[in-house]
Formats: C-alpha cells, sequence, structure tokens
C-alpha cells in the first residue's frame, strides 16, 4: 500500500498485500477466530498446570503476534521436501490441512498426521515450551512432498507480543538446530527474527547470522 512501510526494527509488522475482496474480510475474520481460540488454548494449557486461566494472557498474549499463512505445496516426483524439519517459534500453531503429508517426530520415529474433517492440528512452539519447562513438548515436525496434486495448508501462528521480555531461567534444550529456546535472553521480537533471518533473510533487511 503505498505511503505505508515496515516499521524501522519492527519487521513483519508491515501492511500486507491483499488480493481483491472478498479474500481480505474472509481472511481477517478468520484470524479473529483463530485469535479467540488461541486465547482459550492458552487459557486451558494454564489450568491443565495449575496455574489461573489468565496465567499466560496477563503476561505473554495480551496483545499477541499473530501470523497466518496459506501454503500450496506444487506436486513434485513425491522425493522433494514440502518443508525440512524445525519446530515451530513461539507458543500454538493452529493448523487446517487439506490432505496428509505432515509428520512429527516422536522420539526418532516419523508418524504422520492424520486428516480429518472439522479438526485442526495444534503444534506446540519453543517458547511454550520454555514456559511450561517442557510440560508442552515444541515437537519437531516436517512436510514431505506431494506426488500428484497440490496440497494447501493454513498454518495461524499465536505467539507471545512482539515486545514480550524472556530472562534466562537456567535450564537448556537441545534442539534440531543448536539454538537453545530456554537460554535465550530478549524480547520475543528478537528472538522471532533471529529466527526468520535464518529462512528469509530479505524479511528482516540482514544477511543470515551463524
Ligand atoms: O504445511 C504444513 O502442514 C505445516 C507447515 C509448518 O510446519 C509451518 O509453517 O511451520
Ligand atoms: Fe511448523
Amino acid at each position: 500500500m503505498p505511503g505505508e512501510e515496515t516499521p524501522p526494527g519492527r519487521p513483519m509488522h508491515g501492511p500486507n498485500l491483499f488480493p481483491s475482496e472478498p479474500f481480505k474480510n474472509v481472511v481477517l475474520a478468520y484470524m479473529n477466530a483463530m485469535t479467540d481460540l488461541g486465547h482459550r488454548l492458552m487459557a486451558l494449557i494454564a489450568v491443565s498446570l495449575g496455574r489461573p486461566a489468565d496465567h499466560f494472557h496477563s503476561r505473554y498474549t495480551k496483545d499477541p503476534f499473530t501470523l497466518f499463512r496459506v501454503f500450496n505445496y506444487p506436486p513434485g516426483d513425491g522425493t522433494d521436501w514440502g518443508v525440512g524439519e524445525h519446530t515451530d517459534y513461539g507458543l500454538l500453531t493452529i493448523l487446517k490441512q487439506e490432505r496428509s503429508g505432515l509428520q512429527v517426530k516422536l522420539q526418532d520415529t516419523w508418524i504422520d498426521v492424520p486428516v480429518e474433517d472439522d479438526t485442526f492440528v495444534c503444534n506446540i512452539g519453543d517458547m511454550l515450551d520454555r514456559l511450561t519447562d517442557g510440560h508442552y513438548r515444541s515437537t519437531p515436525h516436517r512436510v514431505v512432498g506431494t506426488r500428484d496434486s497440490d496440497r494447501l495448508s493454513w498454518p495461524f501462528f499465536f505467539d507471545p507480543g512482539f515486545d514480550v521480555p524472556f530472562g534466562a531461567i537456567g535450564l537448556t534444550k537441545q534442539t534440531w538446530d543448536g539454538v537453545d529456546p530456554y537460554a535465550f535472553e530478549g524480547t520475543y521480537g528478537e528472538w522471532l527474527t533471529a529466527k526468520v533471518r535464518k529462512v528469509f533473510p530479505e524479511l528482516t533487511g540482514t544477511t543470515p547470522g551463524p
């Protein structure tokens, strides 16, 4: 949108380029519904850990950072990766998937995530793992390449506020990429930017770190 730019120091906060209506309204309504669901799931997770329902809301998700993606994986010869092994960065990923392809790693075994009507898959992110001392684990997952047709998926990321600070908690966790979410100190935005920079350097206007 002319005249609107990403505020300095706040990557991923720029204006969105929506296609024509009614797409924009549908997407915004979906994002609102997913944000409500994210708040409700976080309240249930707090209660499941013996905390008050507003435990995460009052500290981390009053103004959540949310991101919605629509992925189309084109068909290949079945040997390509859709997405390589990773864990998600924040709290919750609420995922709608059209067909199979997503796998999660349990110990050293990759398991196909079933596709069921009227359900969402919910992945736990690194920061929820950290905030629950590992009671909720951020599970490595990946997407295998499809062969005969496209695969659409709609991940909605519900994460801590961009400016929410995290202090060190004196624990460590080994991860798939060697970056330890338990040892990180800084804001959620700094954590997210560093992770995203490795995959999309052009989004953050910087070159990838080590
Ligand atoms: O497309 C999918 O099913 C999952 C995508 C994913 O893991 C991600 O966007 O973090
Ligand atoms: Fe993911």
